[in-house]
């Protein structure tokens, strides 16, 4: 079940939900809308390497936005640091982002119960087009979990991705024991 406008404003008052900065104005029916974050990154390599640590190269985006072109993989951030104490959030895209050709992830829309960060963007652009900092990027929605939970997102030992970043965070698969 997902959580209503309603059920999400009682979540956030209980402190199971966290959402930073939070405005009233950007809760939909269903969902919380998210932005565009001051940063973006690049990988520094052209071909990439699922074994290895592959670093990125983070930048600003400035003033007059910028413009993100096909073929390229950006990662970029939430502006709004998140904590989903008792639900599974999940980053969704944005219609009015969709129709102008941004994907904001590739695979990973899931998050998980204890996740608390900002979210990381895995962008693609079907065209060029120029983004801007604080642009509404994205909807989080929020699932009921059926069950205990064992190992919660933030208090896991080999969770990767729950250290508090204003940046995007890049793939940290090197980590993985495969
Ligand atoms: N586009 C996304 C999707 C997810 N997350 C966050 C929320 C998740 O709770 C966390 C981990 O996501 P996954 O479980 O999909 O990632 P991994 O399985 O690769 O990482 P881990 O081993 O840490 O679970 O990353 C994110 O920042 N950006």
């Amino acid at each position: 079940m997902i959580l209503s406008d309603k059920q999400i404003l009682e979540e956030i008052e209980k402190g199971t939900i966290l959402v930073e900065p939070f405005d009233r104005s950007c809760l939909g029916t269903n969902s919380y809308d998210v932005h565009l974050g001051r940063y973006l990154a690049r990988y520094k390599d052209e071909v990439l390497d699922a074994r290895k640590h592959n670093e990125i190269d983070v930048f600003e985006i400035p003033e007059e936005g910028f413009v993100l072109e096909p073929g390229n993989l950006y990662l970029g951030v939430t502006l709004e640091y998140t904590e989903t104490h008792a639900h599974v959030p999940f980053l969704e895209g944005k219609s009015s982002v969709g129709r102008l050709g941004i994907d904001i992830h590739a695979t990973a829309g899931k998050g998980d119960v204890g996740f608390c960060n900002t979210w990381t963007l895995e962008i693609s652009v079907s065209q060029k087009v120029r983004v801007y900092y604080g642009m509404p990027i994205g909807q989080l929605i929020y699932f009921e979990v059926k069950g205990g939970i064992e190992n919660y997102y933030n208090k896991k030992l080999n969770a990767k991705y729950n250290h508090r970043t204003i940046t995007p965070v890049e793939s940290m698969m090197w980590m993985n024991e495969w």
